[in-house]
């Protein structure tokens, strides 16, 4: 581990239930997992559980850029209710969006549920940071992430395959992924050497 550059990473389950203890919020379970099984680097995570409310949603994002992190998941309120309001509060932060993340987040959803055109979710550019909304069902943080495989091959790429080389490029530490979980692309100049 200690050949590899440690990370940041904020973590932030929205959703007005689990915030609220009507039902356990596997978000944030869902998410850790996920990332310490997919990066080699080692992670301190920052983690929030909050509620659908787009001044607090905001306000978490900017602590968590504030604090350093590098990347910074989000989980529910993504979808067209009137306290789904995730998007909204995302944008509200960004210094840039990033289209192609919830293009192609969608299409991968579709892989797995018809109603995954319902999820409103974007990613954008704050300072040193990419931030990414996924949807509130725990299963589709792996989804979305890993994207599709049958047989060990990757029939739909998950979108983390581009995260380490985005997070380079807003200058932030050299992410390195465990293949077997999700093989992430760099151009071969941008590769570090070993
Ligand atoms: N943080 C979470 N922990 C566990 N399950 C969740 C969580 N968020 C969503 N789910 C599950 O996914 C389903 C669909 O998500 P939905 O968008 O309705 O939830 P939500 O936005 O968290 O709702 P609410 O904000 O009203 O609690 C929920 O009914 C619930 O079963
Ligand atoms: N990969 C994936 N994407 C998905 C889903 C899913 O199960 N898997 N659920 C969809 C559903 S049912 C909804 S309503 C929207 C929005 O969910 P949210 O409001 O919990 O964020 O995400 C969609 N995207």
């Amino acid at each position: 581990m200690a050949d590899h550059d440690p990370v940041t990473i904020g973590i932030v389950s929205i959703s007005d239930r689990a915030s609220s203890g009507v039902y356990e919020d596997k978000g944030l379970p869902a998410l850790k997992d996920w990332l310490t099984r997919a990066l080699r680097n080692a992670i301190t995570f920052q983690e929030r559980l909050i509620p659908d409310e787009k001044e607090r949603i905001s306000a978490t994002l900017v602590e968590l850029v504030d604090a350093g992190c590098s990347l910074v998941l989000t989980t529910g309120g993504t979808g067209p209710a009137p306290r789904d309001v995730t998007p909204e509060a995302t944008l509200a932060v960004a210094d840039k969006e990033m289209p192609g993340f919830g293009e192609q987040m969608r299409q991968i959803g579709l892989r797995f549920v018809a109603t995954a055109i319902l999820s409103r979710q974007v990613a954008v550019i704050r300072g040193q940071s990419l931030i990414i909304n996924l949807p509130g069902q725990p299963k589709s943080i792996q989804e979305t992430l890993e994207g599709l495989k049958e047989d060990g091959r990757q029939l739909v790429p998950g979108i983390f395959a581009a995260v380490p080389y985005c997070v380079d490029l807003i200058g932030g530490p050299y992410l390195e992924t465990d293949d077997a979980v999700c093989k992430a692309f760099r151009p071969k100049s941008a590769l570090r050497q070993k």
